[in-house]
């Protein structure tokens, strides 16, 4: 299969624990990918595999043809794959527009020095990259807080400025970590609904790891389940939900309907 990532066989333990034990996936071009299991199963340690936090003892990983094993997080990044995290992982003193400016900075060619000496394209770079943050801000219906310090709003719309933060950055494929973790049922309405539009107006393919079960199953194109660091099925959402092996990674035994 063709696809922007391929996740080969990869393996990583810590001192005895097997956190990935041999998963492998493909993620299409124009994707939504989900990865679920239940607690401790190994999908943050996918995603940190994924960002260059975590390095596998074996295995490949490789993104829009550039293998990423042994790649720094922020040379990841700049190649064009960022993440949301779990937590919320933004400046909380800064403002919305602040923080989306920061996602920016991969964009920023001129260096302190051409910020001295070379005004004329450092003015254009901030320009573009001022209009840029602002199209994220009406994309995400983000106008009302734009100046204020991210840490003073509300959760949900805190989760949405980090995911205005990764589409910043203008990646070429988007991991989503628990977008809608700790949100209530309106929020996780509107998450979803921006994440379809993420993937439908900016047709940016996504690897999303959830809990909401409901989320996963209504948007994923491909859901795989993990249990203890292993691939249990991966298929469309109708195909693992009835999956036998799959009711028992959750259910602990065979349920038939
Ligand atoms: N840095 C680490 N050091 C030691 N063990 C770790 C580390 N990171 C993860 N693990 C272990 O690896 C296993 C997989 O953890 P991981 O966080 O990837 O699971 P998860 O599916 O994301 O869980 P959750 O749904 O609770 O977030 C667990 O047994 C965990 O304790």
């Amino acid at each position: 299969m063709t696809g922007i990532l391929h996740f080969d066989d990869v393996r990583l333990s810590f001192a005895g624990v097997q956190a990935i034990d041999g998963v492998s996936f493909t993620v299409g071009a124009d994707e939504l990918f989900a990865v679920i299991g239940p607690n401790g199963a190994g999908k943050t340690s996918i995603f940190n595999v994924l960002s260059g936090v975590y390095r596998p003892q074996s295995g490949r990983v490789v993104f829009d043809g550039v293998d990423l094993l042994g790649r720094r997080p922020h040379e990841i990044a700049a190649l064009g794959l960022a993440r949301t995290f779990q937590n919320v992982e933004l400046f909380a003193n800064l403002t919305v527009l602040e923080n989306l400016l920061l996602g920016r900075h991969h964009h920023l060619r001129y260096g302190p020095l051409a910020a001295v000496w070379w005004r004329g394209r450092a003015r254009r770079e901030e320009l573009a990259a001022r209009a840029a943050v602002e199209r994220i801000v009406d994309f995400l219906e983000l106008e009302q807080w734009r100046r204020m310090p991210v840490g003073l709003l509300p959760y949900g719309v805190q989760k949405r400025v980090e995911l205005g933060r990764a589409l910043a950055m203008e990646p070429k494929l988007l991991l989503l970590d628990e977008p809608v973790g700790g949100m209530n049922l309106e929020e996780t309405e509107d998450m979803a609904r921006y994440i379809l539009d993420v993937r439908e107006e900016l047709r940016i393919p996504m690897v999303l790891v959830e809990h909401d079960m409901g989320l996963v199953m209504d948007l994923a194109d491909r859901v795989m389940v993990v249990d203890f660091g292993q691939p249990v099925a991966t298929g469309t959402p109708a195909q693992v939900q009835t999956h036998p092996d799959v009711l028992r990674a959750y259910l602990g035994e065979v349920t038939t309907a």
